[in-house]
């Protein structure tokens, strides 16, 4: 079972916002969509479920989706905001989907709020959960009814951030536990590469590069795939028998010799001992360590990070080095 998107084109007037896009989702595969805002995620999301009209072709298994209404394609939705029912309770808000299909199953839906860690609060109203409640029982919701792929746009974006760190890992583990399709639209990175099986990275209503998590933020495709993926210098560098030789200094590597344009993330120079070549003009704390703003001798500002013990000043000259950990390769298959 699969689902295939080819050539899918989305015009509001004159601005394409899905430009000829093509993708495949396999049985029991997540796919996240991942993208800066207003790259077009949500809108090729709405022409998968059918809720906008779209050029081009969604199928399911090989058959033509086009003309097939949104409730009749077995999709299951969820939003940003839950959009429950407010006057029902939990359980009517879970069973709602069933109903739609002409199943009633107390059974089933007690089975889905265990699933979503709700178990007992079939009688809650609600308005009475928390956000991050809510969004398990939309999540419930959508799951009753078995639909063949799960259609998530940007499910957990109106929580907090500790909250989405966890139910990002908990919405990872259930989809998996219930072998749920389902193509996920987010513009955090961490929690694409939490979700997702594969990632495909958005811009300006283009597919610019689908890969492994791994594989994505390793080998971004392009610079602007690269710096929407965190990396904020770019130069050029050079690979030879394991070793990666830049303008900024030399780090092990494994990759293929040759010549290689890379970015660099934070992360990819550390503030280190040894001969000063840049002074801190700015820095900031983050929970484990200090992110430095330098200026290098002949290169302008670069990101740096810092152990949180003994982290430089502003003003202070300092040394760095290159931390493989925070390098990418651009354009290397
Ligand atoms: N109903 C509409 N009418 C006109 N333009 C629209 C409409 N919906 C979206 N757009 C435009 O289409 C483009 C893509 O929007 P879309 O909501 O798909 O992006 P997105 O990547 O999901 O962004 P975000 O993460 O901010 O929701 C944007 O330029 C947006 O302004």
């Amino acid at each position: 079972m699969m689902l295939s998107a080819t050539g899918l084109t989305v015009h509001y007037g004159s601005v394409a916002a899905v430009s000829d896009v093509d993708f495949e989702i396999g049985d029991g595969e997540v796919l996240a969509l991942l993208g800066p805002s207003g790259c077009g995620k949500s809108t090729l999301l709405r022409a998968v479920a059918g809720l906008e009209p779209a050029r081009g072709r969604v199928s399911w298994d090989g058959t033509d989706l086009s003309g097939v209404p949104v409730h009749r394609r077995g999709f299951g939705l969820v939003f940003q905001d839950g959009q429950l029912f407010p006057h029902r309770d939990v359980a009517g808000n879970v069973a709602f989907g069933l109903r739609m299909r002409g199943e009633r199953s107390p059974g089933r839906v007690a089975e889905l709020l265990e699933l979503v860690g709700l178990d007992g609060y079939g009688k809650r109203r609600v308005a009475t959960l928390s956000g991050g409640e809510q969004q398990r029982v939309a999540l419930a919701r959508a799951l009753a009814p078995r639909p063949r792929l799960l259609l998530l746009d940007e499910p957990l974006s109106a929580l907090d951030r500790s909250l989405r760190e966890q139910l990002a890992i908990d919405l990872s583990r259930l989809l998996r536990e219930a072998g749920t399709t389902a193509l996920v639209v987010t513009h955090d990175h961490d929690e694409a590469f939490t979700l997702a099986d594969r990632v495909a990275v958005m811009d300006s209503g283009r597919i610019r590069q689908v890969g492994r998590p791994a594989e994505v933020w390793r080998r971004p495709a392009d610079e602007t795939t690269a710096r929407f993926l965190g990396c904020t210098t770019f130069t050029d560098a050079t690979i030879e028998s394991g070793v990666l030789t830049c303008e900024f200094g030399t780090a092990a590597l494994a990759a293929p010799d040759g010549a290689a344009r890379i970015g660099l993330r934070p992360a990819g120079l550390r503030v280190t001992a040894g001969e000063p070549t840049a002074v801190v003009t700015g820095r900031a704390h983050r929970h484990d360590h200090v992110r430095v703003v330098a200026d290098l001798d002949g290169h302008g500002p670069v990101d740096a990070v810092a152990e949180v013990a003994g982290a430089p000043e502003v003003g202070s000259r300092i040394a760095l080095a290159v931390d493989p950990v925070g390098v990418a390769l651009i354009g290397r298959a």
